[in-house]
């Protein structure tokens, strides 16, 4: 794939070779029927693997179990030989089968479908299921494959209905638990303990059984999961191929400079798209995981572009595949996959999870999926069969990814995140609860297993807003209407919007409620299957988008207000000077406009939008930093205007700020909510911290589908990329550096002329006083700070950094000062704010170090910059940044204990 690039130009950074195993077999469990063994063997299974007849065992004889082992190990046979025994010989043990996305439970329903084992009547239940078939599956059948989606609107909010399939439950099957985290984990948590007590009415005691990638202390997760308390097997006896892991860097663009001159970087999109043809070429079936829709849709054009050029036949074999299909057109690619028909694939992590599809021999990915789990749960797809395969890491131009194919040791041999979940979250309890009530009156006894005191504050409110009764046999439902419709566990509230062809009346795909306004605003640029679309008008209200087919050449950028308030501040330390806080906040965003750019980047113009606001109520963690460390004591002015976001962030002026924000990104529209755990924190601390190396992992990473913004001191304007387009992937490369690995080490004290190439500080404007900033390189030194701070969160908390979001502001009405913020992008907050307040040395000293060790000279997207800023990533004052970050660190470590 590297020939006839020149060795200067080699874009592998590093190659590993992981090496086979062989198998470790047991024997068939004597309690395994006959048919399903006499099934499963002519399915090519002659004997479990070890840890798949522990986990089945415990299953069998009832006790709790997680089986976490690695990629195409055989989980799916640890919970198919339990229950599939019992319904061959005929027990009344009906199972429950719940993944996170429709895709797997299709191909988990294909694969016990094709056993034909007798007596068993397996069927989905989903949201493509059939009015017509849904009432025969609630009648007959005894294995029920469904998503927690569908069991918290389709199955527990009538469950009278399913009052026969309840009393005979003997088996819940959680696939790919690791993805249940975050506020969507905790969610799933709250609707299992539901779910349990829902069966228990019925009289059932069902036995959990949950499969897991390789992840952290699974056995407590799966207990907090769950409710209950499960065993863990974990020692991995399936047989393995040789694996070639290549890391890829891709190459300099010398033709091009970026914003601010940084130098540019292929895009890892157009980099993808070439790699999978070369290997649809050579005929080696491969998937290339983008993370983004609209990514996986460009890869798979570019692909299929570069192809016809050498045999249009070979261009026919190569698709997208991602969510927001229709039903059949996504069954159709996994077939046409698995049988071959198709070569090569280019998915959103849709197709990350479970779907087996056997003989992959090669595996791209388009940039760090987020975490180490998923990063092994993609690069696992490829040598399932046993032969060996290739994976190619492509590294997007962000401060992370270029981190990782620096440091092949941070992807390749730490161990992999476990997954952080709060279901005394009260965003979440509440919504939980309302719906555990009107399935059921609820008892005293059983508040604790939905948290015992949190549960029963809740309730409390809940009675408090009448819509709940407290009685003395417990709390009971007040309204004929079910609170079901209303609660979205993925955190993307609301029903889809459907995006529909105007002229033909055909529905193209769906879009989620909270990313509607950027990806399917009117005139936004819409693709589907690699055509494209302009959107002709967005109805909210009756959950539609209107389209017709159109492929222009330019693309569209949305612009979005951001405004930033303080609700409370739960926690405060004061360190002379700097304060630390954490408290919930208020970020209200809208869409007010779009750009429309050419490929290059050009700006053609800018179309007012008139839609609603959007609300999130969420937590932050935010420091302060006083005008007199600062050195610009008078930059506290009277409280901004909102202005408009160039104007603002062109003038430069103090009073400015900007933000990120967050918003459910790829990763959850795809495979649920946002599904990855995140890294974990402390293994991963000691390597960001061990030394400059570390630092260069800095980030202006803002999320993937958050921007950059410009704002007043409360109104932030930003030019936001819808999430179909938020990565960047197959778009032309927006900036690029190359990180030097070693070389730098830590200096710049923000005295010495480390970065900043314009504006005041080259002009050698300093004021005197701590940071030495004058007032005008306040604005930009905050928002380089923040950016990297949203950069380096994901190594400290569990999250990935579409979680997290952020505004940065010289002066903010609420603190009276320069402000950084850094938010859950979650309604109620996920955890992460926490996270980056407890870590908050480790997390700003690797924010400092990220930043300086950074060879650019005045700041690009592999420290400071980032990709999608509205302002075109001004202003952003690379050692003002470095000098605020150590004026705080100064003040966090002389005052702190
Ligand atoms: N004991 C066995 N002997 C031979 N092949 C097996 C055995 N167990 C499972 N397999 C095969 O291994 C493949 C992977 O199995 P499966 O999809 O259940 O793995 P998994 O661990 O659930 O994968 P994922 O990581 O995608 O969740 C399947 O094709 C299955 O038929």
């Amino acid at each position: 794939m590297t020939a006839g690039i020149p060795a200067r130009e080699d874009p592998v950074t590093h190659v590993a070779e992981l090496p086979g195993r062989a198998a470790g077999y047991a024997e068939w469990p004597a309690w395994a029927d006959p048919a399903v063994v006499a099934a499963l063997r002519d399915c090519g299974v002659s004997a479990p693997w070890a840890h798949q007849a522990e986990a089945a065992s415990h299953a069998y004889e009832g006790r709790h179990v997680v089986v976490s082992t690695g990629t195409a190990s055989g989980k799916s046979l640890a919970y198919q030989l339990p229950v599939l025994s019992r319904l061959a010989a005929g027990e009344k043990a009906n199972a429950l089968y719940l993944s996170p996305t429709k895709a797997l439970g299709a191909d988990q329903l294909r694969s016990v479908s094709s056993l034909d084992v007798p007596g068993v009547r397996a069927a989905s239940f989903d949201g493509d299921t059939p009015m017509v078939e849904r009432d025969w599956v609630r009648a007959h059948a005894n294995w029920v494959f469904t998503n927690p989606d569908m069991l918290h609107r389709g199955i527990l909010s009538q469950h009278g209905r399913w009052a026969g399939f309840f009393r005979r439950l003997g088996c819940v099957v959680v696939d790919e638990c690791h993805t249940y985290r975050g506020v969507f984990g905790s969610h799933v948590a709250l609707l299992l303990r539901r779910l349990r007590r829902v069966a228990e009415h019925y009289g059932a005691s069902p036995v959990f059984v949950l499969a897991s990638a390789t992840t952290a202390s699974p056995a407590s997760f799966a207990s907090r999961l769950t409710g209950v308390s499960c065993v863990a097997v974990t020692e991995d006896a399936s047989p393995r191929g040789a694996r070639t892991v290549a890391l890829w860097e891709p190459p300099l663009l010398e033709e091009l400079t970026g914003e601010n001159g940084a130098p540019v970087r292929r895009s890892a999109g157009a980099e993808t798209s070439r790699i999978l043809a070369d290997l649809v070429v050579e005929g080696a079936r491969s998937l290339a995981f983008i993370r983004s829709r609209r990514g996986a849709e460009l890869a798979a054009l570019g692909a299929r572009r570069i192809l016809s050029e050498v045999d249009p036949a070979l261009a026919e074999t190569v698709a997208a595949y991602r969510s927001g299909y229709l039903p059949e057109e996504r069954r159709a690619l996994e077939s046409a996959l698995l049988s071959g028909r198709l070569l090569g694939v280019a998915t959103t992590n849709a197709l990350e999870l479970g779907v087996d599809i056997a003989g992959l021999d090669a595996v791209v990915l388009a940039g760090y999926p987020g975490t180490l789990a998923s990063f092994w749960q993609q690069a696992g797809r490829a040598g399932r069969s046993g032969d060996s395969a290739l994976v190619v890491f492509v590294a997007r131009d962000d401060p992370l990814d270029t981190y990782l194919v620096h440091h092949p040791a941070a992807l390749l041999s730490r161990p992999v995140e476990t997954a952080v979940l709060d279901p005394a979250n009260p965003y979440v309890l509440a919504p939980q609860l309302a719906c555990a009530v009107a399935e059921l009156p609820l008892t005293v006894p059983e508040l604790e297993m939905f948290g015992g005191a949190a549960a029963q504050e809740v309730l409390a409110e809940l009675a408090e807003q009448k819509l709940l009764r407290r009685r003395s046999s417990g709390w009971y439902w007040t309204s004929r209407d079910r609170p079901h419709a209303e609660v979205g566990i993925r955190g993307t509230g609301g029903e889809q919007i459907a995006v529909v062809e105007a002229d033909s009346g055909r529905m193209l795909g769906t879009v989620d409620p909270g990313s509607a306004c950027f990806a399917v605003h009117p005139g936004a640029v819409y693709l589907h299957q690699g055509s494209s679309y302009v959107v002709d008008e967005l109805d909210l209200d009756q959950g539609l988008a209107l389209v017709h087919a159109e492929n222009p050449d330019w693309t569209t950028t949305p612009r979005e207000i951001v405004d930033i308030s303080v609700l409370s501040t739960q926690e405060k330390q004061d360190f002379g000077g700097v304060s630390v806080c954490l408290g919930e906040v208020a970020v209200t965003s809208q869409v007010v406009g779009y750009l429309r750019r050419r490929p290059s980047g050009e700006v053609l113009d800018h179309t007012p939008l008139d839609l609603p606001e959007q609300s999130l109520h969420t937590r932050g963690v935010w420091y302060t930093v006083s005008g007199e460390l600062l050195g610009t004591d008078e930059v506290k002015g009277a409280r901004a205007r909102r202005v408009g976001g160039s104007e603002a962030g062109g003038s430069g002026r103090p009073d400015a700020a900007f933000a990120d924000s967050a918003r459910p990104g790829p990763g959850g529209s795809e495979a649920g909510g946002s599904v990855h755990p995140g890294l974990g924190g402390s293994e991963v601390a000691g390597s960001v911290l061990s030394g400059p190396a570390g630092s260069e992992a800095a980030g202006s990473a803002c999320p993937a589908t958050a921007n950059d913004s410009v704002v007043s001191a409360r109104g932030v304007s930003r030019e936001a990329a819808s999430s179909d387009a938020d990565s960047g992937d197959g778009e032309a490369g927006t900036g690029g550096h190359r990180v030097g690995t070693e070389s730098a080490g830590p200096v710049g004290t923000g005295e010495e002329p480390l970065a900043s190439g314009r504006g005041p500080a080259h002009e050698g404007g300093r004021a005197p006083g701590s940071a030495g900033l004058v007032p005008a390189r306040v604005p930009g030194a905050l928002h380089a700070a923040e950016h990297a701070a949203i950069g380096l969160l994901p190594l400290f908390a569990t999250c990935d950094r579409w979680d997290i979001g952020g505004v940065s502001t010289a002066w903010h009405e609420d603190t009276g000062e320069a402000t950084v913020f850094v938010h859950d992008g979650h309604p109620g907050g996920a955890g992460f704010a926490e996270r980056g307040y407890a870590a908050i040395v480790p997390w700003l000293a690797a924010t400092r170090e990220a930043i300086v060790s950074c060879e650019c000279p005045t700041g690009c997207p592999s420290c400071v910059q980032s990709p999608k800023c509205g302002n075109g990533n001004e202003p952003l004052d690379k050692a003002g940044a470095v000098a605020v970050l150590e004026t705080v660190l100064g003040a966090l470590r002389q005052h702190g204990s």
